[in-house]
């Protein structure tokens, strides 16, 4: 926005141009699912959305309900790993369903399923996987994965980002420039301040 010569914000009646396309949002709703997860190696979340796009499951990996994230092992190497407690972002996302079916819909997630999550997602209808990293593609697990969606026609592509970076700003709104009532929690919480 910018300012006519009485200090007025002026408003332009054209459309913003920098918005951010379907794929980037939702991959980026993924990533930020991904910052919840307690993994100290590897954070994962997935985002299912509708053929409206419409958000309809969100998930990251954790340890499952009442597995205290303090009292369960986030290692990867002996007999007490990670590995055999972790729910996958995947699996989290399709529990978290907030809609009666999954059928056509697509997942966003940060990393490609495994074979566990791959069977889920065929289950319940999902049609289209994107991914972003396929750091385990050498894995049988990532191999039996593309088997059974090739077999199911679940079809999977890696996304390709159009920016590096989608930086989130919590100040970028300038509220104080607004009219608002009521006022925003932000504006109340910069009032108290001074
Ligand atoms: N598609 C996937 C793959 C893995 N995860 C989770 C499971 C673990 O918490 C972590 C992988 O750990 P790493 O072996 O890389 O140390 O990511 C998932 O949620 N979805």
């Amino acid at each position: 926005m910018g300012e006519i010569s009485n200090g007025t914000p002026e408003i332009s009646h054209s459309k913003r141009l920098d918005y951010i396309s379907w794929h980037e949002y939702f991959m980026a709703t993924a990533f930020l699912a991904a910052k919840r997860s307690k993994d100290p190696v590897t954070q994962v979340g997935a985002c299912i959305v509708s053929d409206e796009n419409k958000i309809v499951g969100i998930g990251y990996n954790g340890m499952p309900i009442g597995c205290h994230d303090d009292h369960f092992p986030w290692g990867k190497e002996g007999h007490e790993t990670k590995h055999l407690y972790v729910c996958h972002a995947e699996m989290n996302a399709i529990v978290n369903k907030n809609c009666t079916t999954l059928n056509k819909c697509r997942m966003y997630v940060a990393l490609f399923p495994c074979n566990e999550c791959a069977k889920f997602i065929i289950q319940s209808g999902i049609r289209e996987v994107i991914y972003m990293s396929d750091k385990y593609a050498q894995k049988c697990s990532t191999i039996a994965s593309k088997k059974m969606f090739d077999a199911a026609g679940v079809e999977y592509w890696q996304y390709t980002p159009m920016n590096r970076r989608l930086v989130i700003d919590f100040s970028e709104i300038d509220w104080n420039s607004m009219q608002q009532v009521p006022t925003s929690p932000l504006k109340d919480l910069k009032l108290q301040e001074s």
